[in-house]
């Protein structure tokens, strides 16, 4: 059955989404071949130190899809079913998401196929800086600058620039984002994913005359990218009905406050578990249990999907009944299922587009660290609502225009532009 562990034909899936834009762009045969494959893909073993003395050795891939417009930028991914096929279909959005929020960047994207929740916090210290010493050196600020992902964040990143430093006898903070403040990273980028997503939902609630309160949203996922967005979208008055995560969801037609679901998660508890009082929190009287999977087809006006890739696929998109999908993780919606979606007229704010705020804030990172300054939140947050505000408004008003949907709008922004890179770096036929 597709799901979250089936990577076979993952990037075929994925690349299948530029034919259409090839020819309504009229691309030019050299760009195309340019475009079909990774620039470059490192698979590297990462030997770890047990706790216990002994030594496993994890696979790790680093791989750079295109840096026509940039160096190679996007995330590290620590997960049990992370292959090559998924890291290199990660590293394609990134190249497609940076373009389409004119960042001066190309693609990339890591990982480790390691369960982290089995590993001590010293084990996880140690994979992460044997998985820099294996790919160090096709890192840097102008080759290509990993940042956090699924199971990875800013004490993660920590770790990995101080690894990065050792080995380059330097301080280098922009050869990696979304670290912690403290080693130059940027205020705002833990929770620039959830917040870039709702300046896209916004704006498209605004253009479809809908107020927040009047929209009713369920969220698959209760990490980093959902929880924030949860936060967020909750204060602005969307009343979030739903959320799951990896073992089980909990709904409430009242709506439900992330910020006590936060606060007894990370006492450890699962999602499932929150039905049932403590002694701090109690969210019980109006929530339901659900099982995992129920909340995808639940009748809500937005489905949010922030967890991992293949999530609405054909054995399940029929059973879908939100009236319209926002795309927080990578990939969430397979093209089969995109094309159902899109017959029966169900919009999608795509991935390349409404998970852009992670990525925006890491370039604000790299400025920063660039230049030697330091940023205000308040700064941070004003210059990421003005880029996702400006690009989106470009993807939305064009996919009007061209009667297209708006993930073939916004691929069809990133890829014009990395097409026109391409052809004025010279080397094709047709580089006028
Ligand atoms: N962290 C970031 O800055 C960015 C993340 N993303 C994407 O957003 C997605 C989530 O990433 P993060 O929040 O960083 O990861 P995370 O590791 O913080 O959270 C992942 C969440 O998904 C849940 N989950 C896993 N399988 C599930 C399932 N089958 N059903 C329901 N929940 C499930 C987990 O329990 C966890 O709550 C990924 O696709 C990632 O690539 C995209 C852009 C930036
Ligand atoms: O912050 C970054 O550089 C990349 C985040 C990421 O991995 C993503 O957008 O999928």
């Amino acid at each position: 059955m597709p799901g979250q562990t089936d990577h076979a034909n993952l990037f075929d899936d994925a690349r299948s989404r530029l034919e259409a834009v090839f020819e309504a762009l009229d691309v030019a045969a050299d760009a195309r071949e340019r475009l079909m494959q990774p620039n470059l893909s490192l698979q590297v073993s990462v030997p770890v130190r047990m706790d216990d003395g002994s030594l496993k050795v994890f696979p790790g891939w680093r791989v750079q899809y295109n840096d026509t417009l940039g160096p190679a930028k996007g995330g590290i991914r620590f997960h049990p079913d992370v292959t090559q096929e998924e890291v290199t279909t990660l590293s394609f959005w990134m190249a497609v998401k940076c373009a389409v929020v004119d960042l001066p960047y190309g693609g990339g994207k890591g990982g480790v196929q390691v369960d982290p929740k089995s590993l001590s916090r010293l084990e996880l210290e140690r994979l992460a800086r044997s998985y820099v010493r294996a790919i160090a050196d096709v890192m840097g600020p102008d080759r290509d600058i990993p940042a956090p992902d699924v199971n990875t964040n800013a004490t993660i990143m920590g770790w990995m620039a101080d690894e990065f430093d050792h080995l380059a006898r330097a301080k280098v903070p922009a050869a990696i984002t979304g670290k912690p403040p403290a080693l130059g990273g940027s205020l705002g980028r833990v929770a620039a994913t959830g917040r870039g997503a709702l300046h896209v939902l916004d704006l498209w609630a605004a253009r479809e005359e809908r107020r927040p309160e009047d929209i009713r949203v369920a969220i698959q996922g209760f990490g980093n990218a959902a929880y924030h967005f949860a936060r967020l979208a909750h204060a602005r008055g969307y009343r979030i009905v739903a959320v799951s995560d990896s073992k089980g969801a909990i709904y409430s037609e009242e709506g439900l406050d992330p910020d006590p679901i936060m606060a007894q998660k990370r006492r450890n508890q699962r999602l499932h578990d929150m039905v049932y009082c403590d002694d701090s929190v109690c969210i019980a009287e109006h929530v339901e249990k659900l099982e995992r999977d129920d909340l995808l087809t639940l009748e809500v006006d937005v489905l949010t999907l922030a967890a991992l890739e293949n999530q609405i696929h054909d054995d399940n998109v029929d059973l879908v009944r939100a009236r319209a999908l926002l795309e927080i993780a990578n990939g969430p919606v397979t093209s089969a299922a995109d094309a159902r979606l899109e017959k029966r007229g169900v919009p999608v704010l795509p991935d390349v587009l409404a998970n852009t705020g992670g990525v925006i804030v890491s370039y604000y990172e790299w400025v920063q660290n660039r230049t030697g300054e330091r940023w205000a939140e308040e700064e941070v947050n004003a210059r990421l609502a003005e880029r996702i505000e400006r690009q989106s408004r470009l993807v939305l008003e064009r996919a009007e225009r061209e009667s297209v949907s708006y993930r073939q709008a916004a691929y069809r922004q990133g890829i014009e532009r990395i097409v026109d890179g391409i052809l004025k770096r010279g080397n094709c036929q047709d580089s006028d």
